[in-house]
């Protein structure tokens, strides 16, 4: 299967923005490379006077309309900074997958959980540690959405829950619950990579493949869950509101992600028609909304 990356120069220290603005615009994962091509590791910070040349790689699914791309990004603000450097290309998925593996490291989130590649040892072998490797789906942890969700689940009691991770990726988060001890944990996505990435990490992890039920949204019946996680963009949880609330049972939680600080309160707003919301987490500029589901009458 082939992709597209869009490369160019970016001449400016705010490269955090650029990366959300990329993401926004559809992009599955960014990557900045340094003046020698070589990845940068550390995540980078709003504005850092360090990183004033940047080589920025954005990966796109090869359907992506790349005029109308290139019409948004002639509109944007980055424009100013980059100009006319972009280029389009076709990539092959071993090349994608060697720029991320090697920003991927070990990575705690909350108190018990660590994402581990599946290359690397655990630094804690004691703790929940989820051996992955996100092949080309969303979901490695170095996302602040997958973040702020990852903390919620580790800071909940999952023991015996059934679980729902509604556009699962990497199945990052649909592991983590298994392995915080949920009983079943329902997980879909529209992207067939996804699906095949969601398997392997299942049997990375040596989990019994009973307990998840894994599809495309179509071919899962999703029953009405304890808890319902999905970390997908505001456009979608705004489309989806009304069947993401009926799969959560009375009394049930709701945590959504994938959203800008910016767009947390007209969502919040929109769920608190079916549940008590709770204050809006936030890292970074995105934003993580929690709930309970009000009885029904
Ligand atoms: C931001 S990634 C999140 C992946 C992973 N759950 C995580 O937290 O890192 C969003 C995922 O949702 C999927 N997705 C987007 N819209 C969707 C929809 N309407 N229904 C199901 N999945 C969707 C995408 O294919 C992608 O894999």
């Amino acid at each position: 299967m082939a992709w597209i990356q869009l490369k160019f120069d970016y001449k400016h220290a705010d490269a955090d923005t650029l990366s959300d603005h990329l993401m926004e615009l559809g992009a599955l994962a960014v990557t900045f490379l340094d003046a020698e091509d070589k990845p940068i590791l550390e995540p980078l910070p709003g504005e850092t006077p360090l990183w004033e040349h940047l080589i920025v790689l954005a990966l796109f699914d090869a359907e992506t309309d790349t005029s109308m791309m290139d019409n948004l990004l002639k509109h944007s603000d980055f424009y100013q900074h980059f100009g006319d450097s972009y280029e389009w290309e076709i990539i092959r998925d071993q090349d994608w997958e060697r720029s991320w593996m090697d920003n991927f490291k070990p990575m705690q989130f909350g108190e018990r959980v660590w994402i581990v590649p599946s290359w690397c040892d655990a630094p804690e072998p004691d703790a929940v540690n989820i051996k992955l490797d996100p092949g080309l789906a969303f979901g490695t942890g170095t996302h602040p959405t997958t973040s702020l969700c990852l903390q919620w689940l580790d800071s909940a009691d999952l023991t015996g829950k059934t679980v729902i991770d509604y556009g699962c990726g990497s199945g990052i988060l649909a592991i983590a619950a298994l392995l915080l001890g949920a009983d079943k944990v329902y997980a879909v996505d529209i992207d067939p990579q996804a699906i095949e990435a969601t398997k392997q990490n299942l049997e990375r992890n040596a989990i019994q493949s009973e307990r998840l039920v894994l599809g495309l949204p179509n071919d899962v019946e999703l029953p009405q869950a304890d808890i319902l996680v999905a970390n997908i963009l505001a456009e979608p949880l705004r489309q989806l509101a009304e069947s993401i609330a009926n799969s959560v049972q009375s009394g049930g939680n709701l945590v959504l992600s994938g959203l800008l600080e910016s767009q947390a309160e007209e969502l919040k707003q929109l769920y608190s028609q079916w549940f008590t919301m709770d204050p809006v987490a936030k890292e970074e500029d995105w934003a993580r909304l929690s709930g309970q589901k009000l009885a029904t009458p």
